[in-house]
């Protein structure tokens, strides 16, 4: 792509909007763009339940808590390590609010340290999706680029199909007179072309064609940084990098969305406000269930599920994760189902794959599809693309695991809410998983089930003969502590942390109930020695040796999926061994640190705050980052 734009004529279309009047020509112009909008957003993507019944954003879009970043600090940290961190955010938001009844009751010491949260808290305003380029109180200029991160599935690509249709239906933002849409997966297609803007807009949006004269107010929105193929790295892509500057039609507004590790792609210069989308509160998940379970009874019966377990309700604030929950909450809560109902992670996932095989069956067309050939190949796919840290495919990528273009098509049909096909404009197909997050517990089952079926460990390739392992030594070469083992340094290894929640699904699919489940899904599951003690055993070895509490972090989470009861002497060996006070913990470290005391399902019996002061962090400090673990402790010293 270039720049090389006929640039008089696209700066008259879409320059300096001197007036907000449009004529009646561009009037009709504006409103056919805003109907093709509408037609384009009016339904989220989640795959189909059933088919042909997609659902209607505004039915069931719930507010998000989003805010103004920290400091407009951009992140450089992978995301699935913050995933459980913003709850505690919301946690201290909402503890803000239930002091402000109770504060007459309480100590004086306790009253400073919620003086310390509130602080902490209004920090974080509350920003409406609606309002992102708007100026908050106190602030006079207005916002011409705004960055909005947030992790997977926190709701980015949400927000930015609400704001197009409460624009298109003339409800919101009005003083902007054109919205263009241009998420990074669909310009990832255009990678190898020579484009100007106003080809490329054409090619997007053929209805500009029309638009001959005038002077509109534009807005354009780059959703998914994250998954840009191009090479953004403001020298080579010109054209989008020159618009972003601002050195090309330095009036229009610009909306990016991207995950936090994406974000050092830009110069902070040419930022003028960072948002970040922190999910739901605990009444905006509540909210969230009621409008998408049309059984009220129902939806209070999965709502009190969701609390009945801290760590899921935590989960909760993620909107994928309800999706996913209320999918399988739903199916299982509602008459014939039997079964335990799932309390993890990975059993929520898991559930969440049968009942789409279990809908795959419903529809009797393409019974020659076998769910055993399309969990491994999906699985393959998905594992070797996490790897290389891809979330979007194209043909070759597929022809590579073996699943041809017919596959393709088929396991998108039949799979709706897995995988997913889009025609990326007339340029070829684009695939991916409808969520990372699913990719991840697909890529997990691969790589557990090519161990037990057949003996191969998916990152060292290598087959394990079973004479040679029966002939040695059966329990360290066929046990699956071998798998277990390389992923972990494989995940320890990784700085971006894109292995962990990876590793989290893979240890929780060697529990017994995984198992039994998993048989549901698949005839042959295979078997192999395992003893998950082993496991736990080397996990905190490498706790005790390893320096970063952020590696150390998600090392608890992994105890914490295997069932792990003695997950709290561990954590308080590791923090009596001084390691937290001699580091310098970053503010989503410390909120991991809380989300893991917080969701561990024992209580801490003593709790020494003397664990985390030191030189690196003060008394006043380490009050305010712990205080939902001072309240919820027996005893604090
Ligand atoms: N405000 C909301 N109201 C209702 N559901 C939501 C909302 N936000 C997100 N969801 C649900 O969560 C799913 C994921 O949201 P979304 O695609 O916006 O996440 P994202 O932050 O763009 O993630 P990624 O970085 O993986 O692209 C949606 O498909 C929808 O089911």
């Amino acid at each position: 792509m270039t720049s090389d734009l006929p640039m008089n004529k696209f700066v008259t279309l879409m320059g300096r909007h001197t007036s907000t009047i449009l004529s009646h020509d561009s009037q009709l112009v504006q409103s056919k763009f805003k109907s093709n909008l509408l037609k384009k957003f009016h339904c989220l993507y989640e795959g189909m339940a059933k088919q042909g019944n997609p659902t209607l954003l505004n039915e069931i879009y719930t507010e998000l808590y989003i805010a103004e970043s920290e400091s407009g600090e951009i992140n450089n940290e992978h995301e699935v390590r913050q995933i459980e961190a913003r709850q505690v955010y919301l946690y201290l938001h909402k503890r803000k609010e239930k002091n402000n009844h109770n504060n007459k009751t309480r100590n004086l010491k306790t009253l400073k340290m919620i003086k310390q949260s509130r602080r902490a808290a209004t920090e974080d305003t509350p920003i409406k999706c609606r309002d992102i380029f708007r100026p908050l109180p106190g602030q006079d200029k207005a916002n011409r680029t705004v960055l909005t991160k947030g992790v997977a599935g926190i709701g980015k690509t949400v927000s930015v199909q609400k704001f197009i249709v409460d624009w298109a239906e003339e409800k919101e933002n009005q003083d902007i007179q054109l919205i263009f849409p241009l998420p990074f997966r669909e310009l990832n297609v255009m990678k190898n072309k020579t484009l100007s803007l106003s080809d490329l807009l054409h090619i997007f949006f053929p209805e500009t064609k029309q638009i001959s004269r005038g002077e509109y107010k534009v807005l354009f929105i780059f959703d998914g940084l994250d998954e840009c193929r191009l090479s953004l790295d403001f020298q080579m892509d010109v054209l989008l990098t020159n618009l972003i500057m601002g050195n090309l039609l330095p009036s229009a507004l610009i909306w990016i969305t991207f995950r936090p590790a994406a974000a050092v792609l830009i110069p902070s210069e040419c930022v003028h406000r960072v948002t970040e989308v922190r999910g739901f509160n605990d009444p905006q998940k509540e909210e969230y269930f009621r409008k998408r379970i049309s059984d009220q009874s129902l939806a209070d019966r999965i709502i009190s599920h969701l609390k009945s377990s801290r760590s899921l309700h935590i989960m909760c604030h993620i909107p994928v994760f309800c999706w996913i929950s209320a999918t399988v909450l739903e199916k299982m809560l509602s008459e014939a189902e039997t079964g335990e109902i799932p309390k993890t992670l990975t059993q929520m996932y898991t559930h969440f794959l049968i009942i789409q095989t279990h809908i795959k069956h419903e529809k009797d067309y393409e019974k020659k599809v076998k769910d055993e050939d399309m969990i491994l190949k999906l699985g393959k796919l998905a594992f070797e693309q996490l790897v290389k840290g891809n979330l979007i495919f194209y043909e070759e990528d597929l022809r590579e695991c073996g699943i041809d273009e017919t596959e393709a098509s088929v396991y998108s049909g039949l799979c709706t809410q897995v995988f997913r096909e889009e025609f990326g404009l007339n340029q070829g197909k684009v695939f991916s998983f409808v969520h990372l997050s699913i990719q991840e517990h697909l890529a997990a089952l691969f790589a557990h089930l090519s161990f037990t079926k057949d003996n191969i460990c998916v990152f060292d390739q290598t087959k394990q003969s079973l004479l040679f392992s029966k002939a040695l030594d059966q329990k360290k070469y066929n046990s699956i502590y071998h798998l277990h083992r390389t992923t972990v340094i494989n995940a320890l290894k990784n700085e971006n942390g894109h292995l962990d929640l990876f590793l989290r699904f893979l240890l929780g699919l060697s529990l017994e109930s995984n198992q039994t489940l998993l048989r549901e899904l698949l005839t042959q599951t295979g078997s192999c020695f395992y003893n998950k003690e082993e496991t736990i055993r080397y996990i905190k070895q490498k706790i005790r040796q390893n320096r970063s509490p952020e590696r150390s972090i998600n090392l608890f989470h992994c105890l914490n999926e295997l069932g792990d009861l003695s997950l709290m002497q561990e954590i308080q060996h590791y923090l009596k061994s001084g390691k937290i006070r001699d580091a310098k913990l970053s503010s989503s470290q410390w909120s991991a640190l809380v989300y893991v005391l917080l969701t561990s399902e024992q209580k801490m019996d003593v709790f020494d705050l003397k664990w985390f002061i030191g030189a690196q962090n003060t008394a006043n400090e380490v009050l305010q980052k712990l205080l939902p673990v001072v309240k919820e402790s027996r005893s604090v010293q």
